[in-house]
């Protein structure tokens, strides 16, 4: 799914306005049916709305929702700033509705003082939407933040109000805190970064049937992993294929003290379908690994840690978790960098030893995948100043090197060497445990074995990797769940990947 700015946002609209056609006026009927929808349909204990609104289209939004929900049996009130200040026209169009219904009340701002938020209120957001311009001053900033103290269950629509749509939040002190966002046809991009997530709360996206024509013909740099994408990926298993037909796995990984990395990692690669599987780890390892994987095969590199990179060329090698940066291990793993072509899967210590000295990056294979985390993207390439400066150091790295950059984070960033961003919305913050990163290095070298592309592996490795961590969680909870539980939910993913490619009789 691509992600479009408020600019292209409005251009969707007046596109869809002209092309399909529809009167705007229908349009916002149809977002607001949407809303009123979801609300009706999920909101059960909640029998009572009031919805603040402001006087462009996202309030003529909560305007249409107001009456709506009022006709769906809700008791609503409407909360608006000042009643002569100017009315988008069909924000205006819809305050002449509502004022058509006695039960429901148009209140000022300075009305909620003597408001009765009882626990049964939910607290609808339709100040400002994808149109905001500006930090929020002024009354709206004192409304936001009274409604923000207020314990109530709140409901953006759309965007959060005081939230830009495609830049960083500048000013923290003044954006309503939403439960939940319910927005139009597509995510919008701060959504996706941490400094904005704890605004958005969980965010549903509803669907009001703006032009596909115009989607599939405006460029987007920025994308949202979806099913749709995933299922394109996705190739089954062939009945009439053998284990040379998914490829060579190897495993680089392990030291003493961290062998449970090289475990976990073989593991994964197992689990997620590569035919052979091997691990080159230090002796130390040797039972350990033999004894919890005894599917693969091991290949001693060293006592304690790995000092001997021998491997094959035909093998797709997954090298980082738990190797220690040992100089014997980065002396062998620098000497093997510079004579190795093919692409590599490089994570944790691997992705250090590299960082040590920035002429090792030229080393690096052209289409390799590099997995850092936020610290170790920091070590490889320096310091930003917040998480959208960070993704464009790595749209302009994985350019230069020409290499693919998974950005590890609450939703992981992959970026091609076109600089194009993909975002992960699977998985959640029981994935924030060590073990978990050496999960996706295997999960990422089995599908790039099996003959995935570099760009279709980082896509489907990321997602299946997030959506085995929603299994877990919803069996174990995000505290209690463990990196072994998330490898052990990749077959559920599969079959259900496997289902969604069957052809119903
Ligand atoms: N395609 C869709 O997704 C649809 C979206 N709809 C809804 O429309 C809004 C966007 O509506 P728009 O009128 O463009 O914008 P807003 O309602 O967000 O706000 C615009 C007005 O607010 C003023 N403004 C902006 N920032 C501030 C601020 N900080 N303080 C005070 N006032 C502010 C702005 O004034 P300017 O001075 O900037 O001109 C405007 O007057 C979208 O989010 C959806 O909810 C449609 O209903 C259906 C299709
Ligand atoms: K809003």
């Amino acid at each position: 799914m691509k992600i479009f700015t408020a600019e292209q946002i409005r251009a969707w609209d007046q596109f869809t306005i002209s092309h399909e056609p529809v009167p705007s006026i229908q349009l916002m009927e149809r977002a607001s049916i949407a809303v009123a929808h979801w609300i009706s349909e999920n909101c059960k204990y909640h029998r009572k709305a009031v919805v603040f609104c402001g006087n462009g289209n996202n309030g003529g939004d909560g305007i249409a929702v107001a009456r709506m929900l009022y006709q769906k049996g809700f008791d609503v009130d409407v909360f608006v700033n000042n009643l002569k200040e100017k009315f988008s026209h069909d924000a205006l169009v819809n305050l002449k509705r509502l004022r058509d219904i006695s039960g429901i009340s148009i209140k000022k701002f300075s009305d909620i003082d003597d408001y009765n938020f009882d626990d049964k209120t939910m607290i609808v957001d339709a100040l400002f939407g994808t149109g905001l311009s500006r930090s929020l001053e002024g009354e709206y900033k004192e409304v936001v933040n009274q409604l923000n103290a207020k314990k109530n269950i709140k409901i953006s629509i759309d965007v959060p109000s005081g939230l830009p749509t495609d830049k960083i939040i500048e000013n923290k002190d003044c954006v309503f805190n939403a439960d939940y966002t319910l927005s139009f046809q597509s995510w919008k991009r701060t959504f996706l970064h941490p400094e904005a997530g704890e605004y958005t709360g969980k965010v549903f996206i509803l669907d009001i049937d703006l032009s596909k024509e115009y989607a599939e013909s405006v460029a987007a740099e920025y994308n949202v992993i979806d099913d749709h994408l995933i299922d394109s990926i996705f190739q089954p298993r062939k009945e009439f294929s053998h284990k040379g037909t998914y490829g060579k796995v190897m495993m680089i990984a392990g030291s003493y003290g961290k062998v449970g990395a090289a475990v976990l990692a073989t593991k994964s690669a197992l689990k997620t379908g590569a035919g052979l599987t091997f691990t080159l780890a230090p002796e130390c390892g040797y039972e350990i690994l033999q004894t919890s994987c005894p599917e693969a095969m091991f290949f001693a590199g060293g006592k304690e840690h790995i000092e001997n990179f021998d491997v094959d060329e035909n093998m797709t090698c997954g090298i980082g978790p738990g190797l220690g940066t040992h100089p014997q291990t980065e002396k062998s793993f620098l000497n093997f960098l510079k004579g190795y072509n093919t692409p590599l899967i490089l994570d944790a210590d691997a992705l250090n030893m590299i960082s040590k000295d920035s002429k090792n990056l030229k080393f690096i294979p052209e289409k390799s995948i590099l997995t850092p985390h936020p610290k170790e993207f920091e070590r490889l390439f320096g310091k930003t100043d917040n998480s959208f400066d960070r993704l464009e150091l790595a749209r302009e790295k994985a350019k230069e090197l020409h290499v693919y950059i998974v950005l590890k984070d609450h939703h992981t960033q992959i970026i091609n060497p076109k600089g194009e961003v993909y975002y992960n919305i699977t998985g959640n913050a029981g994935l924030a445990k060590g073990g978990s990163g050496d999960i996706l290095t295997g999960i990422l070298t089995s599908l790039l074995a099996q003959g995935y592309s570099e760009e279709d592996t980082c896509i489907l490795g990321v997602w299946l990797h997030g959506k085995a961590a929603d299994f877990a969680s919803e069996k174990y909870s995000k505290e209690s769940m463990l990196p072994t539980d998330v490898i052990n939910e990749l077959g559920s993913v599969f079959k259900e990947l496997n289902k969604r490619t069957e052809k119903d009789l």
